[in-house]
Parts: C-alpha cells; structure tokens; sequence
C-alpha cells in the first residue's frame, strides 16, 4: 500500500509546522523523512498514521494492504511503551487481543514475529529484565504482529547506544529483506538514514517543505557503514541540511 500525502499544510494553533507537503511513500518500500529539529517530522508521520488531520490536504492510503493485515497503520516509537505488567510474549499478544483471531492463528503469529525478531528464547521475560535493545525488539515484533500496510517509525533507535543501533540496523534490513516491508522512518541520525532508505525526504526548517528526495539506489542487504557511496549520499544530505539546521538551532536560542 502506498501513503500518499497531497499538498498538506499543518499547523497548532498559530504556529505553522508544515507547509504544502507533497509526498509518496511507496509500497515495499523504507522511505526516511530527515530535517533539523522542530521541522515537523513527528508531525508529518502522525498526519500520515492519521493521528491528527492536515490543517488543509489529504493523505491517501493507495492500494491493497498486505495480506493478512489487521491493522493498516502501525507506530514504533522511541520509547518502547511495553506493558510492565506482561510478558515479551504477553506484549505481543497484547495487540492481537481484540481482533478476531482463532487461539492457534493468535499462537502462530506470535511465534513467527518472536523468531523473525531473535526473540524466541525471551517470550518468557519481563521488560524490566531487557536491555534497551532487546525492548524496542519487543516493540518491532508487536509491530509486525498486526501485518501492518505502513509502518511509522519515530527515531526508533534514538535511545539506544550507537553499537546497539547498528545491531538493531541489521536486524531491520534482516527483516525487511526477508519480507518487504512499508515504512516510513522519521531520524535525526543520517548515517541511519543511508543505511535503512530507499528514499530519504529531506526537510526544511519550520513550516516544513520537503526540499529534496534522494533516492539510494544501492540494495539494503549491500549496504555497509564505511561504504564510500553511502558516505557520498550522507554528505549530499548534510550539505542540504547544514544551513536549514544551524537557522534552526538559532531560532531556538533566540525563541
Ligand atoms: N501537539 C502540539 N501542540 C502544539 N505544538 C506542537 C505539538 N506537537 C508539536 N508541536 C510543535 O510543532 C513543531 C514541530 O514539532 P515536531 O515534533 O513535529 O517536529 P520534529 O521535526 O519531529 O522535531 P524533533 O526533530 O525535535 O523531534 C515544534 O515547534 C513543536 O513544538
């Protein structure tokens, strides 16, 4: 299923966030959305999972939604936001729990997202006993339980540490090569960007306007930390965000 957003504007109150963003991201596909720090990223996705409405524009969902799917669009965000109170697999379950589902498809989906998440061995565990990776794991598999059409991410990674993020990095392109996922990524982080992006969306600074798409042609599964395009593509995107970021950064002193 692809998201379309047509033309969307958005602001609170009296503040304009985002300005006339026009944007596809594509079935089977990770589309990155980067941009200095109040731009409107979390906005945007938000729109797109349809959490708020545009001030004015649509947002489309264009096409069939996987099969399987129980919910269209899903949220992973930084802060795992896991049930205290249950198990790996009870959070998981969780999500399953209002839909109509026999208990063995239930089982069989919880099974399948715990091993394609390396879980498998911590379907017993309590949250509290996970380190931060193994939780925005849980979060992912709780994600994936319901086949979602899109999946939004937030800074997914962002509370994690940097070697942490580059296993969870793997796992992602792990997961998505195995089975093709949509996603929309919201990150701060452009080395993140390179390495999970079919496409990266950069923004300007508030109201929001997307500036340019970069399309990242090598496949996922190819793609490596000191690889020298990559480098060249991170540098492309830093030379269109360094100013946007530095203005940024300044209204916010002087705000
Ligand atoms: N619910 C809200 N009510 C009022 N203002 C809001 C609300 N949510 C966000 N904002 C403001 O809208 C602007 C954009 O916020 P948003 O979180 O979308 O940006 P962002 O690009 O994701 O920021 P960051 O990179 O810092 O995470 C910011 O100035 C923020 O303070």
């Amino acid at each position: 299923m692809d998201i379309r957003v047509r033309h969307a504007s958005h602001a609170y109150g009296g503040l304009a966030v985002l300005s006339d963003i026009d944007l596809v991201a594509p079935a089977g596909k990770i589309l990155c959305l980067v941009g200095p720090s109040g731009c409107g990223k979390s906005t945007l996705l938000r729109l797109m999972g349809g959490l708020e409405r545009p001030t004015s524009g649509a947002i489309e969902l264009v096409g069939a939604p996987p099969s399987g799917c129980l919910n269209e669009l899903t949220f992973v965000f930084q802060h795992f936001a896991l049930l205290p109170w249950a198990s790996v697999e009870g959070n998981v379950r969780f999500v399953l729990d209002h839909h109509r589902l026999s208990e063995a498809e239930r089982a069989e989906i919880v099974a399948d997202v715990l091993a394609r998440t390396g879980l498998a061995d911590f379907a017993e565990a309590w949250p509290r006993q996970l380190s931060g990776g193994m939780r925005q794991r849980v979060a992912i598999a709780r994600a994936l339980a319901v086949r979602p059409a899109v999946l939004l991410m937030d800074e997914p990674l962002s509370a994690l540490d940097s070697q942490t993020r580059e296993i969870l990095m793997e796992d992602l392109v792990g997961l998505w090569t195995r089975a093709p996922f949509t996603a929309v990524y919201v990150t701060h982080n452009l080395a993140e960007a390179v390495r999970l992006g079919h496409a990266v969306a950069v923004m300007s600074r508030r109201p929001g306007r997307i500036r340019e798409i970069v399309a990242i042609d090598t496949p996922l599964s190819e793609r490596r930390p000191d690889d020298p395009e990559l480098e060249r593509v991170q540098a492309r995107l830093w030379s269109l965000l360094r100013d946007e970021a530095i203005d940024a950064d300044r209204e916010l002193v002087d705000g």
